[in-house]
């Protein structure tokens, strides 16, 4: 467990792998922590050195008041990779995680080399939706969201299994100000302009049964970038990471193999 101290918040991050490997950043979606990638993670080649941190306001990082800005979002993960001196990263971003990847890849084409965006969008929702959202957690905690949160993360099948109610737990332990936090920072985000003129390898991935990002969101986004590349990940929810470990970790191999960060 580490932390880096970026002065207005402390960010817990994690490194994993060969720590001299080509460098593979992960951040993660809203209401989790860094634990979403654990079942990826091993099932990756060698070679790689992988990172992931707690943003703002989740897991273990510090947890300044609510709202955040998705500036502020964007700022932090550039502070820790330069903390880090991380360049020419492969950034994994899922949902809110794949706005910062697209704001971070607009702001410093030096730290990002490859983009993949993950269950997310340019914009996702509409600010009326997030307000509603907010004001419920401020009236109900975490907790009055979670049954419908559960719904729009996982398939039918999922929900069924034992697993679920690990993931209900990390949702409803994340503080709710990180939470309402982080929502105000996606409601006022349209990458709509800035992500059109990326010129970047990117990878789109989307699950089939996505209720918070569905397919056709995730490709409209990745379709703004020339040259990308879209996978979908069938039979899964907003989190194939979880859901399907094996086909998630097979498609990103693929695309740090075709982009050269790792050999063979
Ligand atoms: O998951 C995110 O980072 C934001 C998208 C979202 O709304 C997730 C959910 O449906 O709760």
């Amino acid at each position: 467990m580490q932390i880096a101290d970026l002065g207005d918040v402390q960010l817990h991050y994690r490194i994993d792998g060969d720590p001299d490997g080509a460098p593979v950043v992960f951040a993660n979606s809203l209401g989790t922590d860094l634990r979403l990638w654990d079942a990826v993670l091993p099932l990756l080649p060698a070679g790689l050195k992988l990172i992931r941190y707690d943003k703002r306001g989740h897991g273990l990082s510090s947890q300044p008041p609510a709202p955040y800005s998705m500036g502020a979002l964007v700022r932090d993960a550039e502070a820790l990779l330069d903390r880090l001196e991380i360049r020419d990263c492969v950034f994994v971003g899922l949902s809110i995680g794949g706005m910062i990847a697209q704001g971070l890849a607009v702001k410093r084409m030096d730290q990002i080399r490859a983009l993949v965006l993950s269950n997310t969008a340019a914009k996702i929702g509409t600010p009326e939706m997030w307000n509603e959202r907010i004001e419920a957690v401020r009236a109900g905690g975490i907790e009055a969201l979670a049954d419908s949160i559960m719904e729009r993360w996982f398939s039918k099948d999922f929900r069924a299994t034992p697993e679920l109610a690990l993931w209900r737990n990390m949702l409803v332990r994340q503080p709710a100000d990180g939470y309402a936090g982080c929502s105000a920072a996606i409601s006022g985000t349209d990458f709509y302009t800035p992500t059109s003129g990326l010129r970047l390898p990117t990878l789109g991935i989307a699950g089939s049964e996505d209720g918070s990002t569905p397919p056709d969101l995730v490709r409209e986004t990745v379709d703004l970038i020339p040259g990308s590349r879209f996978e979908l990940i069938r039979k899964a929810g907003h989190l194939p990471c979880v859901e399907k470990p094996a086909e998630y970790a097979a498609v990103l191999t693929q695309f740090l193999r075709d982009v050269g960060h790792v050999r063979g």
